[in-house]
């Protein structure tokens, strides 16, 4: 056990650096990835600390020049994954027993690593690997991961000082257990935070866990790992494995120690496999935990006496911004009539402005969609619209895969307020607008509450306080970050806890308190000092 009740250092959320033209960070950056991008990568699966080559070779290209070959990672099959379940399992006695604050010392030192000495790996492979421009991949893959790793420790000080009142005579505790078994994270391409921090929060709290990261992220994947090895992070806590989803979920959801999922990515997937665990319930020592944040359809909504310029600039950072790929993005708006003819031309210009191209070149604002999985639905979309009669694409609409899988920031102008893409998730740089009759705003909420399954972000903008109100109301259980005159991304840790409802997820917020406590058990123990030695009660004695 440890022997102090020691005070944390300070934790901060990380400072996000400009990248401005002369600044040293930029220089450092460029530099970096000329180094990156050089290639000859070799990505081996990380089992119980020790890489683990299959030969099966998979290429990892940018997917803004998707002809570049950087090398190959090493796909997996489903004795990989039992051989991470197993170098879990066997990691975990040792894990568990740790000192917390030794736990806490190691997430601590990676956060910093990355701050310092890593910092501008971090941006380039996810620059390179994810096509993210500069600034996105730093408040991403730098200063969102460290905010992950700190507050996470500052969470668990927090909750593990969570303690019962004891009357005299006895003492009662809680112990922070972490879960019998194993954890599953299952991560997305989008955000090389959320990838780290899914394994992450579980393992600072004591369980042991088998990653599967996307096979569009394993570049910044595996300089994790790299990471929290060098931070002291001990052999099979956490295990990488290149394999598909399904070979993975196969062999973990049939295991009797699967302990809990840490899924973020879409909620198709999430209920697939929310439904194959419930169907395997007796399988299972304990009831798993279940935690998946997943899409969304987000929204802003303007009323009549919004400013046009602020709409339209959240507009254009929400909706474009890394191409769309936020679970948070704009992807639906609501404007006015009587507001939107200024909207418009604000983000007619702000477009124009717009460059787009390889992150490599700092000046480039958009860059690639993921793969040309998605680029295809997106240009199918986009071609849809072109053809519908109730939608107009009126901004952008060119899509072009020849060289990097480059979608225009597009507007689509719905006719109907429930089109496809008003509420559908479609994951790339495509807004759609439904302009609406100011005189109905009561009827635009409803509608706006009703059209979507989902309820992650949503933002409104307006200058009247009454409207602010009742729309705050009326809105309550479509978004679970609502946002007051500012655009519906950029969460940060420890300020705006992350999560949505409905089909966006389970809420259990990325970052705070509320994720750590889904990979505790806790054990309360009451210690009596002088136990009883009568079973008599007063009352049973005679008068
Ligand atoms: N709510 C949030 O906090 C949040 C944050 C980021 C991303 N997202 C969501 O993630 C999605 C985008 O990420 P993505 O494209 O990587 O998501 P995805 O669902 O396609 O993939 C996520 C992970 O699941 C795996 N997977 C895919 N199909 C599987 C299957 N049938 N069985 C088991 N595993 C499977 C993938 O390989 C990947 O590792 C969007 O829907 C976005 O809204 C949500
Ligand atoms: N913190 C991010 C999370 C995005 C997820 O894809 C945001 O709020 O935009």
């Amino acid at each position: 056990m440890s022997k102090g009740i020691y005070k944390l250092p300070e934790i901060k959320n990380e400072p996000v650096k400009s990248y401005a033209p002369g600044s040293p960070e930029r220089q450092a950056l460029k530099q970096k990835l000329v180094e990156l991008n050089k290639g000859g990568l070799d990505i081996p699966m990380i089992i119980d600390g020790k890489e683990v080559r299959t030969g099966n070779l998979y290429d990892i290209c940018p997917p803004h020049d998707h002809q570049r070959l950087l090398g190959h990672y090493h796909q997996g099959d489903k004795t990989h994954v039992q051989m991470a379940i197993d170098a879990a399992l066997k990691a975990k006695p040792a894990w568990e027993a740790m000192h917390w604050e030794s736990r806490a010392a190691i997430f601590l030192k990676a956060a910093e690593l990355i701050a310092g000495p890593y910092r501008y790996d971090f941006n380039a492979v996810t620059m390179i690997g994810q096509s993210k421009n500069a600034f996105q991949s730093e408040i991403d893959a730098v200063c969102e991961l460290i905010d992950f790793y700190r507050f996470n420790v500052r969470n668990m000080y927090d909750l593990y000082g969570m303690q019962p009142n004891s009357a005299p005579g006895i003492w009662n505790r809680t112990v922070w257990r972490p879960l019998e078994g194993f954890v599953f994270a299952l991560t997305p391409f989008n955000f090389t935070s959320i990838a780290a921090n899914l394994g992450g929060a579980p393992a600072l709290m004591g369980n042991t866990v088998v990653w599967k990261p996307s096979k569009t992220a394993v570049y910044s994947a595996h300089l994790i790992m790299e990471v929290l090895k060098e931070a002291g992070l001990p052999d099979g806590v956490i295990n990488l494995v290149y394999v598909g989803g399904r070979e993975a979920a196969e062999v973990i959801f049939n295991h009797r120690e699967f302990a809990g999922l840490h899924f973020t990515g879409s909620t198709g997937v999430f209920n697939g496999m929310w439904k194959t665990i419930a169907g395997n319930m007796e399988k299972y020592k304990s009831y798993p935990r279940i935690v998946g944040e997943t899409g969304g359809k987000d929204y802003v909504f303007a009323d009549a006496t919004a400013n046009a310029k602020q709409v339209a600039t959240a507009l254009t950072r929400g909706a474009f911004e890394y191409q769309g790929q936020k679970c948070s993005a704009a992807s639906r708006a609501y404007i006015p009539t009587t507001l939107w003819e200024e909207v418009k031309n604000h983000m007619e210009e702000d477009l124009k402005s717009i460059k787009t191209g390889t992150p490599e070149d700092f000046t480039h604002f958009i860059n690639a969609v993921i793969d040309e999985e998605s680029f295809d639905k997106l240009a199918k979309e986009i071609a849809d619209a072109q053809q519908s009669l109730d939608a107009e694409v009126i901004m952008g609409g060119n899509c072009d895969k020849s060289k990097g899988y480059f979608i225009e920031p597009t507007v689509i102008l719905a006719k109907k307020p429930d089109y496809n893409t008003m509420k559908e998730e479609l994951f790339g740089p495509i807004l759609t607008v439904y302009v609406y009759d100011p005189d109905k705003l009561d009827e635009t909420l409803d509608i706006l509450d009703t059209t979507t399954d989902y309820a992650l972000t949503g933002a409104i903008f307006s200058s009247n306080r009454a409207n602010i109100e009742k729309m705050t109301s009326r809105l309550t259980h479509t978004a679970g970050n609502f946002y007051i005159n500012d655009k519906p991304t950029g969460a940060v840790v420890d300020q705006q806890p992350f999560g949505g409802g409905r089909a966006s997820g389970t809420n259990d917020k990325a970052g705070s308190v509320f994720n750590l406590l889904r990979w505790v058990s806790p054990q309360t123990i009451k210690e009596t000092f002088v136990p009883a030695t009568d079973y008599m009660y007063p009352n049973f004695l005679n008068e």
